[in-house]
């Protein structure tokens, strides 16, 4: 018999239906459109997160907090410990995510959670190569013995802003029974991201460059979820963070960080977290509501800034235009992860605690914002939100400044090069730090992509510096070699999902998988 939390129900349902940790995984969206979460938070008391969890390795950490959240029956241990082990054997740090500790000086306690050791150097790694294993690993489980043709293939459809297209690629490449299409913005990317995308030889991945936004892009993929006929056709699955599994992996490194800040003590801790599609920050809320100690999570945007805007007036209200800015891979109108804080803010402000009432208020709020561009909560709710969460918006010219100042003032390690999304956490973070004066605090910023895969802001902001060189300082022979091998993408003329559809078919038949 699965736990409370080891089961999954939509967002938006109002029926008492739920699915297995196998169902919501592989399914990836709620036909209704919601999202999957688990209604019950598990619990871990304090004595077991300074006693025992405090002393753990982030392997070791990532099988107790996954376990809580996933059936035995469905996983047994010791396959989750080999799938777990496999994910994080491909990162070049032993820590897998590392904190770089006072970065700024002991007097500030300003510590940078290093989230890019993975194979395609941004945080996306640390879940898309557990998701690509588990897939694999549900796949060959559900296909073992039965002849090629009844076989179960996946087709994974996923929208990049740049970040998530590469890890979802790396996490998937060459595995078997699943094919791979990532679409991404054309020309919204930076040349490394979509170098990294399109040089990869294996015949299962293709990505589709769109012409429009990343909200074109994850829209036309939540229609592709939404479209029964495609859909039980081709099996679609989901990479971006609509996929419950995506949230479950990104939670370890919450707790890792905090044992790593305060030596396995209590103390107080905030993390700032560069924020777009909120399926960072998300995780975050789920260590906070397990029992890990944080004071508050605090949102950092860009220009984008729908985030900060709710916060402030209660209206979550899509733009009319996106921004260019600095930190592409956070520029995004709608985030998605955030129905499921909102889901958990109406059950309890709302819905007197009731499962099904508060899919039903997630189910009207999101009918009002698919009508009229947006609604407007009551102020019970953001009170209820800002127990939790800040919110700190940056600008363009913050970022570059933070970039640069770092650059400058970095005791640990002396000149640290930052990536422009990491600037916009850092530059909420000193805010902070003025603001709340109180040296007891620990900040751990998320640092989310390596430097290398943004040269463009990394040099505006460094290039005055005599003796700073890109190629030299930042870019990893890794990355360097990819502008030499050659490119395989398709063009999509126009956001529009029967085009998409059309050329996923075509490929498809191409694979011949
Ligand atoms: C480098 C980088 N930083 C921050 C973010 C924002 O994370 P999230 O979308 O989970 O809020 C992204 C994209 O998701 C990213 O690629
Ligand atoms: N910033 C992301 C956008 C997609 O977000 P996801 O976390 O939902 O996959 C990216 O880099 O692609």
């Amino acid at each position: 018999m699965p736990s409370p939390s080891q089961v999954y129900r939509s967002t938006r349902s109002s029926s008492s239906e739920t699915k297995s940790f196998e169902e919501a995984v592989i399914q990836g969206l709620a036909t209704d459109g919601g999202l999957f979460i688990p209604p019950t938070i598990p619990q871990v008391s304090e004595e077991t997160l300074f006693t025992k969890w405090s002393k753990l390795s982030f392997q070791e950490l990532a099988f107790e907090i996954m376990r809580l959240y996933v059936d035995p029956v469905e996983i047994p241990d010791a396959d989750l410990k080999t799938l777990i082990n496999n994910s994080y054997s491909t990162f070049r740090s032993n820590d897998v995510t590392p904190l770089a500790k006072n970065v700024t000086g002991t007097q500030e306690n300003l510590h940078v959670l290093e989230l890019f050791h993975g194979p395609t150097y941004a945080f996306k790694d640390v879940a898309l190569q557990f998701v690509g294993n588990l897939f694999e690993y549900f796949l060959q489980r559900n296909n073992k013995g039965l002849p090629e043709e009844q076989k179960k293939k996946i087709t994974v459809v996923g929208a990049t802003s740049g970040d998530t297209g590469s890890a979802a690629i790396y996490g998937l490449r060459g595995k078997k029974d699943v094919s791979v299409f990532i679409l991404y913005p054309t020309g919204r990317i930076s040349p490394i991201q979509e170098e990294q995308m399109t040089t990869v030889p294996d015949k299962n991945v293709q990505t589709l460059s769109v012409k429009g936004t990343f909200d074109n892009c994850q829209d036309i993929v939540k229609a592709i979820f939404g479209d029964k006929e495609f859909n039980s056709k081709h099996n679609v699955g989901a990479v971006n963070s609509i996929n419950w599994a995506r949230i479950l992996a990104q939670i370890t490194y919450y707790f890792y960080s905090y044992f790593k800040a305060t030596n396995g003590k209590k103390d107080k801790v905030k993390f700032i977290v560069p924020s777009g599609n909120f399926g960072d920050i998300l995780a975050g809320y789920f260590a906070k509501k397990m029992g890990l100690p944080v004071e508050k999570l605090v949102i950092a945007t860009n220009a984008n800034d729908i985030l900060d805007r709710f916060l402030k007036s209660g209206t979550y209200e899509r733009s009319d235009e996106v921004a260019v800015t600095y930190s592409p891979a956070m520029d995004i109108l709608i985030s998605s992860n955030f129905e499921r804080l909102l889901w958990f803010l109406a059950r309890e402000y709302i819905a007197n605690g009731d499962d099904l009432k508060a899919g039903e208020t997630i189910h009207n709020w999101f009918q009002q914002l698919k009508n009229e561009g947006k609604f407007q909560v009551d102020q019970t709710v953001i009170n209820g939100a800002l127990k939790d969460f800040a919110s700190e918006r940056v600008s363009n010219e913050q970022t570059l400044e933070t970039i640069k100042k770092v650059y400058e003032i970095s005791q640990n390690p002396k000149q640290y090069i930052i990536d422009p999304h990491t600037a916009v956490g850092i530059c909420a973070t000193e805010r902070l730090i003025a603001a709340d004066n109180d040296n007891t605090i620990n900040y751990i910023t998320l640092s989310t992509a390596h430097p290398a895969k943004f040269a463009d802001a990394v040099n505006k902001a460094l290039s005055s510096f005599p003796d700073y060189c890109f190629d030299k300082d930042v870019l990893p022979a890794e990355l360097k070699k990819l502008s030499t091998l050659e490119k395989r993408l398709k063009f999509v003329e126009k956001p529009d999902v029967t085009l998409v559809k059309a050329a996923i078919e075509e490929e498809l038949a191409k694979m011949d998988l």
